[in-house]
């Protein structure tokens, strides 16, 4: 498939979050592929030879001779996403329960055919900041293709995870408001996307109270295991806003229409035992026990042939993922909409305020 527009405007964001230099030779390459992208042949007039910058830039341009403008787009997408999927992958040390330093907000370990992503911003209730959409975006990548046989996401402290980090939208970009949604959209749809595409069996150990888009991506999930303790909301409505993650199709679907709409309209805040009977939790533990019962579970599941559980994976869940795709595009579009609503920027202003809480 050709790359679009917004795969190349979320590559380029990307390329903002490289940790590591890619070096001159890679950034003179993107260059002349992005200017090759948007303006077509290099229009340049040829740089003095003294001029070594803009001359080694004029070069690398002028190299790409006549190629067409979707040919470089797609191959400015596909440089930086070799870059981003080897930064990733050098973050995933084999062997014992290592920490991954590099995530700032997140704990990723690989043991015992399992690899774990802990939301690790306890202090925030581990709300999900930009940054961390891309962290958990590059660490699903690494672990996609890692020796593991199954992923865990889980969070570190009380709460699971309270969703989108409010202070997100406080960060406008020199285009205003209207880009800030722009990008948002964009980031959403490659966030929520990266999880219809996930190929391993793809757990939950949901610790605590969970809120918004971290409810609303369970759907996307194989299982949930969910403590006592753990109570899941999707308050949409109170923030002006609509649902996201897919959840607008996968809720009532797994659900009824009519308990989907208690939650993802009306806000109603489910305890672990009411979702499991809705279907959306597999299964809750007493949280005294959760973690030693959930993990010796899941320690004997990681044991199961890898192949076998990919493409048990891919028969229950390719039919759908076309469709999957389609409504991420389309709440996401919804969504841009929303955030530039008076009801969702008075709610935003309200929470960050201190005036009101869920
Ligand atoms: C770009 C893609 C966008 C995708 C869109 C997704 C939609 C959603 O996810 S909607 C859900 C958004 N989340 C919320 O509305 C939750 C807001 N938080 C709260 O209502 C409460 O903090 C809480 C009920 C989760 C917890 O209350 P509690 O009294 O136990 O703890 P606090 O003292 O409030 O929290 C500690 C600390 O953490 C800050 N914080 C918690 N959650 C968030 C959040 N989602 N965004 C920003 N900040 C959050 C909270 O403000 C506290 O900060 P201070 O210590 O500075 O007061």
């Amino acid at each position: 498939m050709r790359a679009s527009q917004e795969d190349f405007e979320s590559a380029m964001n990307q390329v903002k979050l490289l940790k590591k230099d890619p070096g001159n030779e890679v950034k003179l390459r993107l260059y002349a592929l992005y200017k090759q992208a948007t303006e077509g042949p290099c229009n340049m007039p040829k740089p003095g030879v003294f001029d070594f910058i803009n001359k080694a830039k004029w070069d690398a341009w002028n190299a790409l001779g006549s190629l067409p403008k979707e040919t470089a787009r797609q191959n400015y997408v596909d440089l930086v996403s070799s870059l981003t999927s080897s930064e990733s992958s050098s973050q995933v040390k084999p062997g014992a329960d290592r920490e991954q330093q590099e995530y700032e907000n997140l704990v990723v370990t690989s043991e015992d055919g399992i690899t774990k992503i802990m939301f690790n911003r306890p202090t925030r209730k581990n709300a999900i900041s930009t940054q961390m959409y891309q962290e958990i975006m590059l660490a699903l990548k690494a672990a996609s293709k890692d020796d593991s046989t199954i992923t865990v996401v889980t969070g570190n402290g009380d709460y699971y995870c309270s969703g989108n980090d409010l202070a997100n939208f406080t960060d406008i970009p020199p285009g205003g408001v209207e880009e800030k949604a722009k990008q948002s959209a964009i980031m959403l749809r490659d966030f929520v996307g990266t999880f219809i595409d996930f190929p391993k069996p793809l757990i939950a150990v949901v610790n605590g109270p969970a809120v918004g888009i971290s409810v609303t991506i369970l759907g996307l999930f194989d299982a949930v295991y969910a403590s006592d303790r753990a109570t899941f909301h999707t308050p949409f409505s109170h923030l002006g806003l609509s649902p996201e993650g897919c959840a607008s199709y996968t809720f009532p679907k797994i659900m009824g229409p009519a308990k989907a709409t208690e939650m993802l309209i009306f806000g109603k805040k489910l305890t672990a035992g009411e979702a499991c009977a809705q279907g959306l939790v597999t299964e809750v533990f007493p949280d005294s026990t959760f973690q030693k019962e959930v993990w010796t579970r899941l320690k004997a599941y990681s044991k199961l042939p890898p192949n076998s559980m990919r493409i048990s994976k891919q028969v229950i869940r390719n039919m759908e993922k076309e469709k999957l795709h389609a409504v991420n595009a389309e709440e996401s579009s919804v969504l841009q909409e929303r955030w530039l609503s008076d009801e969702c920027i008075n709610a935003t202003m309200n929470f960050l305020s201190k005036k009101a809480k869920l």
